[in-house]
């Protein structure tokens, strides 16, 4: 009997890949049912890319510096993509801003996880800026990929608790932890075809999510 070819998922990411390792071990472990086609980052050293080559997954580097402007990154690294014709397009730490035409393209199908309650602190140095605003919780949101950076509707949040004397780096580690746990979620509602965007709002088992997204305890 021929087998179900797996859904094809897409791995964009430009440092350490401890999201893409999360993913990788959900699929080692038969929770995600996906094959991931291709990680693809911009930086060459990116230690993602070896995580990625450890488990025997494809991998590319397409370097933003060697393009004259976003455009021409977007447009070629949008023609890598479609080689694989994914499913899904990830955002594990992928560190550029996309243009409207690369965001449309995948419009409903690309993910992104970001260190932050968005939409709170949306753009970089996220546990800093909380910390220096003596917010209470700090955390992350997996959200659908729009123009908008970092606006895209939300999916799921997790809080972390911002305590006395804490450090960006402590914050990170703490807020890791939980990403690690929603973002394989996230990928395995949209798989199983429960996650949908329409008209710029997240549905979920057919029900419209609030604004802030599914929150995990
Ligand atoms: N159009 C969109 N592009 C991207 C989104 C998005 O939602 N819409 N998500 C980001 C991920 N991201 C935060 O979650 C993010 C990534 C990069 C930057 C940024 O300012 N990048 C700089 C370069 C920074 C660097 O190289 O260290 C840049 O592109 O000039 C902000 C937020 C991915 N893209
Ligand atoms: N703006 C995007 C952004 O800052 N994403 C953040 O980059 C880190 C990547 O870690 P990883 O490489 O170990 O997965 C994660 O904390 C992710 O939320």
């Amino acid at each position: 009997m021929s087998q179900t070819a797996l859904t094809k998922v897409v791995v964009l990411l430009s440092g350490s890949g401890s999201n893409l390792q999360a993913i990788i071990d959900q699929v080692t472990q038969g929770n995600l049912k996906c094959e991931i086609a291709c990680v693809i980052s911009n930086k060459a050293d990116a230690f993602g890319l070896e995580r990625a080559k450890q488990a025997g997954i494809p991998t590319q580097v397409v370097d933003h510096k060697a393009f004259d402007s976003r455009e021409s990154f977007d447009a070629h690294l949008q023609t890598q993509i479609d080689v694989y014709n994914p499913h899904l397009v990830v955002l594990a730490g992928f560190m550029r801003i996309l243009t409207a035409g690369f965001t449309e393209h995948y419009l409903g199908k690309m993910l992104n996880i970001h260190p932050s309650l968005l939409p709170k602190f949306q753009g970089l140095h996220t546990h800093k800026r909380a910390i220096e605003a003596n917010e209470t919780f700090a955390g992350v949101t997996v959200h659908f990929v729009t123009a908008e950076l970092d606006g895209g509707p939300n999916i799921i949040q997790a809080k972390v608790a911002i305590e006395t004397g804490e450090t960006e780096e402590s914050l990170a580690k703490k807020v890791l932890k939980k990403e690690h746990i929603i973002y394989p979620m996230a990928i395995d509602w949209f798989l199983n075809g429960r996650l949908k965007m329409n008209n710029n709002q997240t549905v979920l088992d057919d029900k419209v999510l609030n604004p802030e997204g599914f929150e995990l305890n």
